[in-house]
C-alpha cells in the first residue's frame, strides 16, 4: 500500500472500530491495538498531511450521537483526552508543559483513569435537570432518566447531602454555587456489580456481558429507565464548569464537588513535578484492582485553571492533561488442563487450569475460556505457553498463546462430545456457543445447581441449605428434586454429616445437621411457603426467566395455571417478553416431569397466584386492540398507561409488527419505533386520541 491508500485504510478502519465501541459497546479490538493505529494513522498525516481524509478519526472525538434520545447540545464542547502508553512521551508532555508557561511554576493533579462513560450532569438551581452522553464532543444523548437512576448521584444539591469522604482542606459553602452549573463524570458498572449481572445471565442462560465498559456503555443507552435501575451503576465526578469562575485550581474543585456531596474517588493526588507523577503512576499499577471499578490509566491535569488556558486545547483534546494507559497486565504460564464445567441450563463451560503466575499482585490458576469457539479462536493446545491478562474484569482471561515456545509436548484439544458429569451424549443448539448436556433431570451438577437456583434469596430464600448441605441431602438419597424439601422431616435430618475437602486449601471442612441447623432450616422451609408467586415462578429454574421476567409473567398472567396454559402467542403479549422467552417458557411447561414437579410444589401450598394489583376492569373500549407506546406522556407514568390500556379491554404488544393496531407517541418519543410504525402503516395516535378512546 502506498501512504495515501495506507492512510485511507486506518481511516476507515478506525472509523468502523470507533462506531462499533461507541454506538454498539462492541471493542473488536483492544484498546492498545486501537491506539497503536491512532497513532499510526496521525504520524502518516503528519508525514502527508495531503492525503490526510475529512473524516478523519485523528482530529474528533469519536462517539456520536444516537436516534433514541433526544439530542443536547453541550455549553462547553466535552473532548478526549491525548493519550499515551510510554513514560518518555510523558516526560515530552511535560517539556511542552513547561515551554508553553514560560517558566512560571506548575502543579498537576494526577487522577486515575477510571474506564466507563463520560457523563455530563447539568444543575439548575441545585436540582439536576439534565444528564448528557459525549457523543460527537459537540452534542450528546439526553439520558437524563438513566442517570437519575444513579443512587449517588444527588438530585438536588444542598439538601442533606454528605461528603463521600473526608478531606482536609476546606471547602465553599454550597451558597457559593452558581445558579446554573454542570459537573462531568464517568459512569461506571462497579465490578461486583458486573458479576453479580454476569452470574445473573449464566444462570438462565443468557449470553455474559463482554466487560465492565461496554456493559456500562449499553445500560446508559437503554430505553427502560427501569431496567437501567436494576443494574446499579455509579458514577465518579471529576470536573466542575461553570460561565463564571469559582475556583482558581482543579484541586480546590475536586474538594468542593466532595464536600457538596457529589462522588468524588478519593484516589487523586497533587503531584508537583513529573517524577512524583511517575510515582503515583507506578504506584497505582497494582493497587488499582483493588479498586471498586475497572481503570485502565491514569489522567494527569495542570493544577492552575489560568495555566490551563494558557496551554489551551487541540480540536481534540486539551493540551493541559494527558492519560498515560497502563499495558494490559499479562504473565505467560503453561496450560495444564481444562475443567469443563456443567451449570444449571446444562452449559458446558471450560476453564484453563495453569501453573499458578504470579498476575498484578494476584496468583492465577485458572482463567476463562468461555466456549469451544473460543479454544478454536485462539488455536490454543495443551501445554502450550499461554499469555494470560487481567483487564477490567475481575476473571483472567486467556489472549493469546506463545507460538515459539511450543513443544512437542502441545497437544491438540479434544473438546468433549459427552458431558464431563453423566457421561451423555453432548448437543449444540443453532446459533450458540455453549454445548448442552441435554440430561437435565439426571446431571448431577444440573441437579445440584438447580437446588442452588431454587433456595437462593430471591427465589425461595433457604439459604440455610446453602454451603455444602444440598450435596449432602442428594448424596444421602432425601432429595431428588427441589419438591422434596417439602417432605423432609427433623428426623431425616438431624445427625447427618459429610467431610469434604476444600481443593483451594487442601483442608477438610465438616458439614453436619445439628439441632439448631435442622431447626433453622425446616423453619426456612416452612417460610418459604409464603415467598411472593413471582419468586416461584423465578425459582423453578426456567430458561431465560429471569426475575424481571417471572415478574412481569405474573403481572400479565396472575396465576401459575394461566402460564401453564398460555400459547406462545399469548406470550409475546406480555411486555417485553420475544420469542426467545416464550418458547422455552412453552417448552419447560410441555415437559411431564416439569409439570409433576410443578404439581408437587401446588401440594406443598406454594403461592401459586400473583399478588396482582388487580387491573379492575373500567370498560370495554379497547377490547380486540393492541398497543405499543413509546416516549413519556403528561397524564400517565408508564404503568398507569399499561394498567389504563388493559383495565379497557386492550393488550399490550411488545414490539412493532403487522398485528399492531396503535402506536401511542409520547414526548422523547423514539425515532425507531416511529420510523418501523410508518414503514408498517401502524396508525400513530398521540395522548389525547388515546384517552378520547378510553371515554367511549
Ligand atoms: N477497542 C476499540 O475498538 C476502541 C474503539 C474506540 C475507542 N477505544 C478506546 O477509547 C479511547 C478513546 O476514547 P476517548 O476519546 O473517550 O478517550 P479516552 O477514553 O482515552 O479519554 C477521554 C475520556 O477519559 C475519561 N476519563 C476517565 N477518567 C477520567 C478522569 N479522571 N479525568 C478526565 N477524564 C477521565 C472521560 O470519559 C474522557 O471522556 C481510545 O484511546 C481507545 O483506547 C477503543
Ligand atoms: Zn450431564
Amino acid at each position: 500500500m502506498n501512504p495515501e491508500e495506507q492512510i485511507i485504510d486506518l481511516t476507515n478502519r478506525l472509523n468502523q472500530y470507533n462506531f462499533q465501541y461507541y454506538q454498539n459497546s462492541i471493542s473488536e479490538v483492544d484498546d492498545f491495538t486501537f491506539d497503536k493505529l491512532l497513532a499510526d494513522l496521525t504520524a502518516l498525516e503528519n508525514q502527508y498531511p495531503e492525503f490526510r481524509q475529512p473524516d478523519s478519526p485523528t482530529a474528533r472525538v469519536g462517539g456520536t450521537i444516537s436516534k433514541e434520545f433526544k439530542t443536547v447540545y453541550h455549553r462547553f464542547p466535552m473532548l478526549s483526552l491525548g493519550n499515551t502508553y510510554s513514560e518518555e512521551d510523558l516526560i515530552e508532555f511535560d517539556k511542552r508543559v513547561q515551554k508553553g508557561l514560560n517558566g512560571q511554576t506548575y502543579e498537576y493533579i494526577c487522577e486515575l483513569k477510571f474506564d466507563g462513560v463520560a457523563l455530563s450532569l447539568t444543575y439548575e438551581n441545585g436540582v439536576l435537570v439534565q444528564g448528557a452522553t459525549r457523543g460527537d464532543g459537540v452534542r450528546g444523548d439526553d439520558i437524563t432518566n438513566n442517570i437519575r437512576t444513579i443512587r449517588t448521584v444527588p438530585l438536588r444539591i444542598g439538601a442533606g447531602h454528605k461528603a463521600t469522604h473526608t478531606q482536609p482542606e476546606s471547602a465553599p459553602a454550597v451558597a457559593a454555587l452558581p445558579a446554573l452549573f454542570e459537573v462531568r463524570g464517568e459512569g461506571f458498572l462497579p465490578l461486583a456489580e458486573f458479576d453479580r449481572i454476569n452470574k445473573e445471565r449464566e444462570d438462565i442462560g443468557e449470553p455474559l456481558l463482554a466487560n465492565p465498559r461496554n456493559a456500562a456503555s449499553g445500560t446508559f443507552k437503554q430505553q427502560d429507565s427501569g431496567a437501567v435501575a436494576k443494574r446499579r451503576l455509579d458514577c465518579y465526578l471529576y470536573s466542575f464548569l461553570s460561565d463564571t469562575d469559582i475556583f482558581q485550581t482543579h484541586e480546590e474543585s475536586l474538594v468542593a464537588m466532595n464536600a457538596w456531596g457529589f462522588n468524588v474517588s478519593p484516589t487523586w493526588r497533587k503531584c508537583t513535578d513529573i517524577q512524583e507523577v511517575m510515582a503515583y503512576i507506578n504506584e497505582w499499577e497494582t493497587k488499582r484492582f483493588d479498586l471498586p471499578l475497572g481503570t485502565d490509566g491514569i489522567v494527569i491535569k495542570v493544577n492552575r485553571y489560568d495555566q490551563q488556558r494558557d496551554l489551551g486545547y487541540t480540536a481534540k483534546s486539551p493540551r493541559w492533561a494527558i492519560a498515560f494507559k497502563y499495558k494490559a497486565m499479562a504473565a505467560s504460564t503453561e496450560l495444564n488442563g481444562i475443567q469443563y464445567q456443567v451449570g444449571r441450563t446444562g452449559a458446558v463451560t471450560p476453564v484453563a487450569l495453569l501453573t499458578p503466575v504470579l498476575l498484578a499482585g494476584t496468583i492465577v490458576k485458572r482463567a476463562s475460556l468461555h466456549n469451544a469457539n473460543e479454544i478454536e479462536r485462539l488455536g490454543v493446545m495443551m501445554h502450550d505457553t499461554v499469555f494470560v491478562e487481567k483487564g477490567g474484569e475481575i476473571i483472567p482471561k486467556i489472549t493469546g498463546v506463545d507460538l515459539n515456545r511450543r513443544t512437542d509436548k502441545s497437544q491438540p484439544i479434544v473438546y468433549p462430545t459427552t458431558c464431563p458429569a453423566c457421561g451423555t451424549a453432548l448437543v449444540r443448539k443453532e446459533g450458540e456457543a455453549h454445548f448442552y448436556c441435554p440430561n437435565e433431570q439426571g446431571c448431577p451438577p444440573q441437579r445440584q445447581a438447580r437446588f442452588e437456583h431454587f433456595i437462593q434469596r430471591r427465589a425461595m430464600n433457604i439459604e440455610s441449605l446453602g454451603e455444602g448441605k444440598i450435596e449432602l441431602l442428594i448424596d444421602r438419597g432425601l432429595v431428588q428434586t427441589p419438591a422434596d424439601l417439602y417432605d423432609l422431616k427433623a428426623t431425616d435430618l438431624l445427625g447427618i454429616e459429610k467431610v469434604f475437602l476444600v481443593e483451594e486449601t487442601g483442608k477438610k471442612r465438616v458439614v453436619s445437621f445439628r439441632e439448631k441447623t435442622v431447626e433453622n432450616i425446616l423453619t426456612a422451609i416452612e417460610r418459604s411457603k409464603s415467598q411472593p408467586f413471582a419468586n416461584v415462578l423465578f425459582g423453578l429454574g426456567i430458561r431465560y426467566v429471569g426475575n424481571t421476567t417471572a415478574e412481569k409473567l405474573v403481572d400479565y398472567f396472575g396465576s401459575m395455571d394461566a402460564i401453564m396454559n398460555a400459547t406462545q402467542e399469548q406470550l409475546l403479549a406480555v411486555p417485553d417478553t420475544g420469542p426467545r422467552i416464550a418458547e422455552s417458557v412453552v417448552a419447560w411447561f410441555g415437559d411431564t416431569a416439569n409439570q409433576e414437579f410443578v404439581e408437587r410444589l401446588r401440594a406443598a401450598g406454594l403461592q401459586f397466584v400473583g399478588e396482582k394489583k388487580v387491573v379492575e376492569q373500567e370498560g370495554d373500549s379497547l377490547t380486540g386492540k393492541t398497543f405499543l407506546y413509546t416516549g413519556t406522556f403528561a397524564n400517565f407514568s408508564r404503568e398507569e398507561l399499561e394498567s389504563r390500556i388493559e383495565a379497557n379491554g386492550g393488550k399490550l404488544l411488545s414490539g412493532i409488527s403487522k398485528k399492531l393496531n396503535y402506536l401511542i407517541v409520547g414526548e422523547n418519543a423514539g425515532p425507531s419505533k416511529v420510523e418501523k410504525a410508518k414503514k408498517l402503516n401502524v396508525p400513530m395516535i398521540g395522548e389525547d386520541e388515546f384517552m378520547a378512546m378510553l371515554v367511549v
